[in-house]
């Protein structure tokens, strides 16, 4: 029995590498999509967004001396590859996906529109918001906040590298440990960094709750929209 009639799913973009040094893994985007796929059968409506973290990121080191916005519309941009390679994934495994952009780019996805959005959500389709939040200096982990808020999700899933909120990140200082559960507050004055300050704030204002767990483990989506004891919960 799902916990969740409507979930926004954060997708980990730099996960979709799987072992290659860059891009989509095949196998890993498969795996990813056939987990989203079980929590579908349950009833559950899923909205999605994904990074772009495996093909480009505005801050690195690729984009050294760009103008930021540029280098940020060119994220943007990695996020609509993401999303219509999980999309289409998504059909070769018999689901029916929507990706909905946020920038103009109408001859290879559609305009975000609310109110389609949501109508896809009730009829059981999965919708993929592409492109962020359409604006620079922001990341999908802020576009994940607010199309969660925008769509009324009783959550926000982030599935991600490693398997919850710690005191430090995990992949720099082994001591660190991790929290089964934070509050918006505490995570925003510690700076901790699993997540944007700016995506913390949103959800923290509209009451908006965050579960953080690995996109590695398997069965661990699953796990999370049966209320299970898995990742961390971020709340009010
Ligand atoms: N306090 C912390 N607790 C947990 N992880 C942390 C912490 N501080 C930093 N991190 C790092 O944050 C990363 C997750 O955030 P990040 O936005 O970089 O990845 P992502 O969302 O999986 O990728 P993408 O942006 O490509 O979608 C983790 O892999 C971890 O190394
Ligand atoms: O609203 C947004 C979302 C993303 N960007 C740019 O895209 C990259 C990739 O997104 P990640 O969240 O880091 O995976 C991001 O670094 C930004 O450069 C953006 O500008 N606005």
């Amino acid at each position: 029995m799902p916990a969740y009639k409507r979930i926004l799913l954060k997708l980990s973009g730099e996960a979709l590498m799987g072992d290659d040094a860059y891009g989509i893994n095949r196998a890993t985007i498969v795996r990813m999509v056939q987990e989203v796929r079980e929590v579908t059968q349950m009833g559950v409506e899923v909205a999605v967004v994904i990074g772009g973290g495996n093909i480009f990121r505005g801050v690195a080191g690729g984009s050294v001396g760009m103008d930021r916005a540029t280098a940020d519309y060119m994220g943007m941009l990695a996020t609509v590859m993401n999303s219509l390679a999980l999309a289409d994934t998504m059909r070769q495994e018999g689901m029916v996906a929507r990706v909905m952009s946020a920038i103009g780019i109408e001859q290879v996805v559609e305009p975000y529109v609310r109110p389609k959005a949501l109508q896809y959500l009730e009829e059981g389709k999965v919708v993929v918001f592409a492109a962020g939040t359409g604006n620079p200096f922001f990341t999908t982990d802020t576009a994940a906040a607010l199309r969660g808020a925008e769509i009324g999700a009783e959550i926000v899933l982030k599935a991600t590298k490693v398997d919850g909120v710690y005191t430090a990140d995990p992949k720099k200082d082994p001591s660190a440990t991790r929290y089964a559960r934070i509050s918006f507050d505490e995570a925003i004055t510690r700076n901790l960094q699993v997540m944007d300050g700016a995506a913390f704030a949103l959800c923290r204002d509209q009451k908006l709750p965050i579960k953080v767990f690995s996109i590695f483990k398997a069965g661990a989506l699953k796990r999370v929209v049966q209320g299970e004891d898995e990742g961390t919960l971020v709340h009010v």
